[in-house]
């Protein structure tokens, strides 16, 4: 992947201003609407989904259910990590949040939560965090964590998102830890399948996010933010599709004989969703290539339906 901006973004907006840091704290809608803003500034959707891709793998570790004291923890020290990481992400896009259409009713760009207030929750957030990974898990699931807060929020989010296409390739790294988190809190050590899923997620990302960068490129070009579908080609986009969505099935395959114990319950599952994703994928990537209306979205959305029945089907291969 080359480091370079193939096509200039459109600058019609130029750079988004860091003016927004002067907002009230205050909800007019009451402490309801206050409690969402802060909800909604730990981005839930995404959340959840990294709790899908957290617990599967430590069954697969455990060959089993771990203790169910583990699993509690790892769910509540998860979910607080993953939840300070998107609010400090919030806080530091806030200039480009309320450029963009999609998110200029976020929290922030809608002044319901100031930025000093978002601030200080998210680093409380990754306090608890880390201090709930620490206490209770064990020194590479807490280390994992803690390194994936802060590369999500300082090498993606304020560095590489505003500055290089490959953003989403390299971003993909932290969005995959929580695999290595499951699995490295029960075992203590890392196996061949635990990285095999981290390649699941890793890849998956590249489908997952340029589908809904396609629909959503204009925005992306007015924040004069360099996602691969605003700058490249149509091929160059194509390309990488198929490529990641092709290796996101490889790798789901090759967890199946790779994770001791694993059988058809988790394999055919894996082959079925598999091959869907990659209908979707060819179907985006041949309407885009022939110039016809393309419908990302289908992609997008199948993409986090994947991602969960995927894992689904290894919890229930590990437990029965
Ligand atoms: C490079 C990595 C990634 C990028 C750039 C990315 C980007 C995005 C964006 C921009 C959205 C839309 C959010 C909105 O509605 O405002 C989104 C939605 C979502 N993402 Fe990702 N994402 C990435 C990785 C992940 C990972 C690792 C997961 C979980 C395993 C994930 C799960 C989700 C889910 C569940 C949604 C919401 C889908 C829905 O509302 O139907 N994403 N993602
Ligand atoms: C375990 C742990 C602490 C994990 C944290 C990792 C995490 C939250 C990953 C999400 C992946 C990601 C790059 C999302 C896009 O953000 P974006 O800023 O491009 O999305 P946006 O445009 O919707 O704000």
């Amino acid at each position: 992947m080359s480091m370079v901006t193939e096509r200039p973004v459109s600058t019609a907006a130029g750079s988004p201003a860091r003016a927004n840091g002067t907002s009230g704290s205050t909800a007019p809608g009451g402490w309801g609407s206050v409690l969402r803003a802060y909800v909604m500034l730990t981005k839930p959707r995404i959340v959840e989904q990294l709790l899908i891709t957290t617990v599967p793998p430590m069954m697969l570790a455990a060959r089993g259910l771990p203790s169910l004291w583990l699993i509690a923890v790892v769910l509540l020290g998860g979910s607080l990590a993953a939840g300070a990481a998107s609010v400090i992400n919030c806080y530091i896009d806030r200039d480009i949040d309320q450029v963009m259409r999609r998110t200029k009713r976020r929290p922030l760009p809608s002044h319901t939560v100031s930025p000093r207030n978002a601030l200080v929750f998210g680093l409380v957030l990754a306090a608890v965090s880390t201090a709930l990974m620490a206490t209770f898990t064990n020194w590479p699931a807490t280390l994992l964590t803690l390194g994936s807060i802060a590369y999500y929020d300082l090498v993606y989010t304020l560095w590489l998102k505003r500055t290089t296409t490959q953003n989403t390739f390299w971003g993909g790294i932290c969005g995959a830890t929580p695999v290595l988190i499951g699995w490295v809190a029960v075992t203590g050590t890392l196996s061949p399948a635990a990285w095999a899923l981290f390649a699941v997620v890793f890849c998956w990302q590249m489908p997952h996010f340029y589908a809904l960068a396609i629909k959503y490129s204009a925005d992306y070009a007015r924040a004069n933010i360099p996602m691969l579908p605003v700058v490249a080609s149509v091929r160059r986009v194509n390309t990488e599709i198929l490529l990641f969505s092709w290796l996101t099935v490889l790798a789901s395959l090759a967890a199946w004989p790779l994770a001791a114990g694993v059988g058809l319950i988790y394999a055919v599952p894996a082959g079925t969703v598999g091959a869907i994703f990659l209908v979707e994928a060819h179907l985006l990537a041949r309407r885009a290539s022939r110039g016809e209306a393309v419908r990302p979205m289908r992609l997008f959305h199948w993409s986090t339906t994947y991602l969960t029945i995927l894992f689904v089907a290894a919890a229930v291969d590990a437990l029965v």
